[in-house]
């Protein structure tokens, strides 16, 4: 039986039994008592019933007293003298006086007057016989002996009983001597009952003795009622209890009984009393029971969740993944651990109670008491970082939590210790990241300013100097934008791997971002040891690049700035590094430079010229020059070559080379290139529409419009746009341009190719290109690079190597042109192996459309054909 079950019985059982013991003692006690209060409230109103008859024959003396005492009356017993009887007996005192008897009787029995009533009909009734036979001489009703005799009580009748009063007849003072007597009577009758009644308030009856004893019902009830016991009660044990109270006759013997009925209401009240204390109290008891019940049951409750609780937390500490320890205040030892404890430690399960902090704790003794104290002194404290010792003897991190805790009757320490090991490595390998390159794992910029800065307060110190070199590829873009990303990756990490190799560990190598790394060599005597420094990194790049299936030769251009002669900043020195690596740039790449102030100057005229350049498009600053291309066998002028000048406002007529780089490095070029096209594609059509004879024209295409990836589509909106056929259309491309990607290339120029448009390789012979490859090239001509052609004749390699152009070219079938040609001799070297078409000086320098049209009118060339120099063109 569960404990629940138990205590529900336990309480109705009890329940039961108080309210057992409550309603038998209620019984008991109460109902006794109010049984008794009952029967004495009975007793008392016998008792008012008793006095009230009492008062009834004492009001019937008080009347015979007047009627007895009084001379007339006196006169009158013995003369009977009828004028007295008239005037004062009348029928009217009868019912004034409620009388049912009056009889004036002489001593002798010889009655003087006499006369009955009946009250009801209010007529005179006869004068009951057994009365009149009680009215002799003997009679105690007759003869009174002195004048203060009176008789009186009830006198049982055969009509009924009669209230009775007999005194003798008196002068008005009450003399005598007594000659008869007064009689008055009432009767007993129903009337008179119930006015008793009526006045009382009872339910009242009033029997003969003899007629009540001898009732059977009521003689089984008739209480023992004697004149020591005058007034009875038989409690009741249905709905009435009966009074009793015995009325005396005349001769003061028991006659008749009054008998009183009562509704027992006293009792009944107490009964209903005792059920509602009874019920209240069984209400009581349910309401108590079910609340002590519902507190009994939260209490169960509470104390299973109490126990589920504590079971749940020592699962929770158990399980927990932290460290939770409680140790003893004074010495230090530990009393409880959990299973963190075993596994982060990797102590055995019950070694744990037999260490002390001083065991686990990296602190010396007097540390780990300075601990305990603070922790006793602040209560909760978070002690930081710190380490644990393991079971091994290595030290773990862990974060160091400790608060005083009630254990038992005493306090102890509750030490919560998280493993950080973790979080620790995370934060090295986040502030790695954050200082490191991810790509080549260098330092970063960040790291980069970081280890300068360490470096110049080192210097400043020690008045040493420090170089900071730095350094960018060249063409890397370029690399990136026709290779792939992935292969621009590959090269930063090779240039990494060869950088590391050539500098000290003390110095540092950095990338700043895309192609630009940086070096800090950390101690210099001289400025010479920057030198040394920056051609041993310059030589790391005179091997060729492997990088997947291709391999390049890449270069690099430095600047050098040193401490403190270029600047006593992280960022100066940085920024004139950048600048001498410009300046590098600009003296033709693969080389260094140290910086010097007047680089300054250039940098911000480069910068002018960014800026200008940016606008001149928009300020229509740009024009175009053409250069004619001459057949060496005819004469004539078979093609021009559009060439971009920029008409600058302050500085004049710009030539391309000093402006189409740099709009290669800011992206210019594409707008740019996008002008010259279209451009050039009018003038075409303007010269052709005007009936100059059909020619080529030619573009030069750079190397990042050739790369752009939408260069066929742009053409061919220009050719839409401006209505040249595409067959007029020749575009000139570098051999190095084509050699970054020539697989890419291959396809572009097929595309080109299938629009109708001619393709020239430009510079033919500077870019290291192939036999197979320029077999699988779609060109129409080969341009033989001006400075093989400044060779000739005289420069054996030079002429070697036209020779050989040219055979290649006749050979597979492309047209030759031979660029930079100023010189008649070199016309005739061209001229005899048959190379077809020749540009240059010789026969014209570039020119404006309006100065070129009246040698296109005339078509050919005088020169070619006879060996003549056209003068008039050449001085343009
Ligand atoms: N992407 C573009 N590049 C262009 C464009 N216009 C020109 N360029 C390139 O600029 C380079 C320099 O051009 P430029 O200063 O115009 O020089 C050309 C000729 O003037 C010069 N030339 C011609 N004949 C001779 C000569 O007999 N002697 C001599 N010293 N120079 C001569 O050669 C340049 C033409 O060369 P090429 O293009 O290889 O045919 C130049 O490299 C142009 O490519 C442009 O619109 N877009």
């Amino acid at each position: 039986m569960s404990r629940k079950t138990k205590a529900i019985l336990l309480l109705v059982a009890l329940i039961a039994g108080i309210s057992s013991f409550l309603y038998l003692s209620s019984h008991l006690i109460l109902l006794k008592s109010f049984s008794q209060l009952e029967q004495d409230y009975t007793s008392e109103n016998v008792r008012r019933a008793l006095n009230s008859i009492a008062d009834d024959i004492r009001q019937i003396d008080t009347i015979t007293s007047d009627y007895a005492g009084w001379d007339e009356a006196y006169a009158f017993i013995d003369n009977g003298n009828k004028t007295f009887s008239r005037s004062n007996l009348d029928d009217a005192i009868f019912p004034k006086l409620r009388l049912n008897i009056l009889v004036y009787v002489r001593n002798s029995g010889a009655i003087v007057f006499a006369k009955a009533f009946d009250l009801r009909t209010g007529t005179e009734s006869p004068l009951p016989p057994s009365l009149v036979k009680q009215l002799t001489a003997n009679s105690p009703l007759v003869r009174h002996t002195s004048s203060d005799s009176v008789l009186s009580g009830a006198l049982l009748l055969p009509e009924g009983p009669l209230l009775l009063v007999s005194r003798p007849v008196l002068t008005s003072s009450y003399q005598g001597p007594i000659h008869g007597s007064l009689i008055m009577g009432r009767f007993l009758g129903t009337d008179e009952i119930r006015r008793l009644a009526d006045l009382n308030h009872l339910n009242l009856s009033i029997l003969p003795l003899n007629a009540a004893r001898q009732s059977s019902k009521s003689a089984t009830i008739l209480p023992p009622l004697s004149a020591t016991r005058p007034i009875a009660v038989i409690p009741g044990s249905g709905e009435t209890i009966t009074g009793y109270g015995l009325i005396n006759d005349i001769h003061g013997k028991p006659a008749l009984i009054a008998r009183v009925d009562m509704r027992r209401k006293i009792y009944s009240q107490g009964v209903d009393a005792v059920q509602y204390f009874l019920f209240c109290f069984l209400g009581f008891c349910l309401i108590s029971s079910l609340t002590g019940y519902i507190l009994y049951a939260k209490l169960l409750a509470s104390r299973k969740e109490r126990k589920d609780t504590e079971k749940r937390y020592r699962s929770v500490i158990s399980q927990a993944s932290d460290i939770i320890l409680l140790v003893d205040i004074d010495s230090r030892r530990i009393l409880e651990a959990n299973l963190a404890f075993q596994r982060l430690l990797n102590y055995a399960p019950d070694k744990a109670t037999q260490l002390t902090l001083y065991d686990i704790m990296e602190d010396d003794r007097s540390g780990v008491d300075w601990r305990i104290n603070r922790i006793l002194s602040e209560k909760v404290c978070f002690l930081g970082e710190h380490t644990v010792r393991a079971e091994d003897g290595s030290m773990v991190e862990v974060d160091l939590n400790a608060n005083l805790v009630s254990y038992g009757e005493q306090q102890v320490i509750c030490m919560v210790l998280r493993d950080i090991s973790e979080r620790k490595r995370f934060e090295g390998e986040l502030m790695h990241m954050a200082h490191h390159d991810a790509l080549t794992g260098l330092p970063n910029r960040t790291l980069f300013f970081d280890r300068l800065r360490q470096g110049l307060y080192k210097k400043e110190r020690s008045g040493k100097m420090l170089a900071v070199i730095y350094l960018d590829l060249d063409r890397f873009k370029i690399i990136n934008d026709t290779l792939g990303h992935h292969t621009g990756d590959m090269l930063l990490k090779e240039v990494a791997d060869r950088l590391r190799g050539v500098v000290r560990k003390a110095d540092t190598i950095s990338r700043l971002g895309g192609d630009e790394f940086t070096i800090i060599i950390d101690e210099i005597a001289t400025p010479a040891d920057s030198l040394l420094v920056a051609e041993k990194i310059l030589h790391v790049f005179s091997a060729p690049f492997r990088l997947e299936k291709h391999e390049m030769f890449i270069t690099a251009s430095m600047g050098v700035t040193l401490y403190p002669n270029d600047g006593d900043t992280a960022e100066k020195l940085l920024k004139n590094a950048d600048t001498a690596m410009y300046h590098a740039k600009e003296e033709g790449r693969n080389t260094y430079q140290f910086f010097s102030e007047e680089m300054n100057s250039r940098v911000s005229e480069r910068l002018s010229m960014e800026t200008g350049l940016r606008h001149a498009l928009a300020r229509n600053e740009f024009l175009l020059h053409y250069q004619p291309r001459v057949n060496t066998t005819t004469g004539r002028i078979v093609g021009v070559e559009a060439l971009i000048r920029w008409q600058q406002p302050q500085k004049g007529l710009i030539l391309p080379d000093a402006f189409i780089p740099l709009a290669e490095e800011t992206g210019l070029i594409i707008p740019i290139g996008e002008w010259v096209l279209r451009n050039t594609c009018t003038q075409a059509r303007a010269w052709q529409e005007a009936g100059f004879a059909q020619m080529r024209i030619s573009v030069n295409i750079s190397c990042r419009q050739f790369t752009h990836d939408n260069l066929p589509d742009t053409i061919r909106g220009i050719l839409r746009e401006t209505g040249l056929q595409p067959s007029c259309l020749e575009l000139e491309i570098t051999e190095s341009v084509i050699m970054l990607n020539p697989e890419r290339a291959i396809s572009l120029l097929n595309e080109l190719k299938e629009m109708g448009i001619s393709i020239a390789i430009d510079d033919f012979g500077t870019g290291y290109s192939s036999l197979s490859l320029l077999k699988r090239l779609p060109a129409d001509i080969l341009k033989i690079d001006k400075s093989f052609v400044s060779g000739i004749p005289g420069n054996k390699s030079d002429e070697t190597l036209v020779a050989t152009i040219i055979n290649l070219g006749h050979n597979m079938g492309l047209g030759l042109v031979a660029e930079g040609v100023e010189r008649q001799e070199q016309l005739h070297f061209l001229e005899e192996r048959n190379c077809q078409e020749v540009q240059g000086y010789y026969f014209s320098k570039p020119l404006p459309a309006e100065t070129l049209q009246p040698l296109l009118k005339n078509g050919t060339y005088p020169a070619a054909a006879g060996r003549q120099q056209p003068t008039d063109a050449r001085d343009i």
